[in-house]
């Protein structure tokens, strides 16, 4: 396991800047970028720094790593969220992937960066760990692709990239706020180290990664 490389005191805008680098990397080396971008509350300041890029955001595609199960348009919507905050102004012109069973080709794609949030309970994308079904979910050899699960202690059911799916990245980023989710990154680093904490779902991405994951964590 590549021990991760933190950047403690982080601002949305030193993260936007340093996506939009890798992504303008991957653009000049391919000619097209995939960025991945997980929902919730965490993000918005990051999507509004990171929308104001001057990338040609033309050969950019973004796609969500989980939605909640919600009628198009709903305000919990994590495609609500991303409509509303990062594909605005220049970063308009991406292309959305859509997150469903209709493509399961995109859950396949590798990622050029993929931006994680963390729950207090370890979850990260929609790999929650009460959740009935996970432990498939969490196996670094199952087939990247989508998969349902609904929570018991969060709202909604949800489809989310099983692990698999999240670790196809050339680089991936932990992004986290707060003394709270500082300290449950702690333990899943500890846990990491032997791989064996399947309780902490970001500990087995932390584990699993080929190269080292970037934690920003902001105050
Ligand atoms: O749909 C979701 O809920 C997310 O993708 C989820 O994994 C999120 O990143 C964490 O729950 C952190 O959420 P907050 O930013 O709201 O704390």
């Amino acid at each position: 396991m590549p021990l991760p490389v933190e950047h403690p005191h982080a601002t949305a805008r030193a993260l936007a800047l340093d996506i939009a680098a890798r992504l303008q990397s991957a653009l000049a080396a391919r000619g097209e970028a995939l960025l991945r971008v997980s929902g919730g509350r965490s993000p918005v300041a990051l999507f509004e720094q990171l929308r104001a890029q001057p990338l040609d955001w033309v050969r950019v595609s973004v796609q969500l790593v989980d939605e909640r199960q919600l009628p198009d348009g709903h305000a919990e919507r994590n495609e609500t969220l991303l409509r509303a905050h990062l594909l605005q102004g220049p970063a308009a012109a991406a292309r959305l992937l859509p997150l469903d069973a209709a493509h399961p080709a995109h859950a396949a794609l590798t990622a050029d960066v993929t931006v994680l949030g963390m729950g207090e309970d370890g979850h990260t994308a929609s790999l929650f760990p009460d959740a009935p079904g996970v432990a498939e979910a969490l196996r670094p050899e199952a087939t990247p692709g989508l998969v349902a699960l609904t929570p018991t202690q969060a709202p909604h059911p949800r489809v989310s990239l099983n692990l698999a799916a999240l670790l196809n990245s050339r680089h991936t980023v932990l992004s986290i706020a707060g003394p709270a989710k500082w300290a449950v990154y702690q333990r899943a680093l500890q846990g990491a180290r032997t791989g064996s904490d399947t309780t902490l779902p970001i500990s087995l991405v932390l584990h699993h990664a080929t190269e080292p994951v970037a934690v920003w964590h902001a105050d």
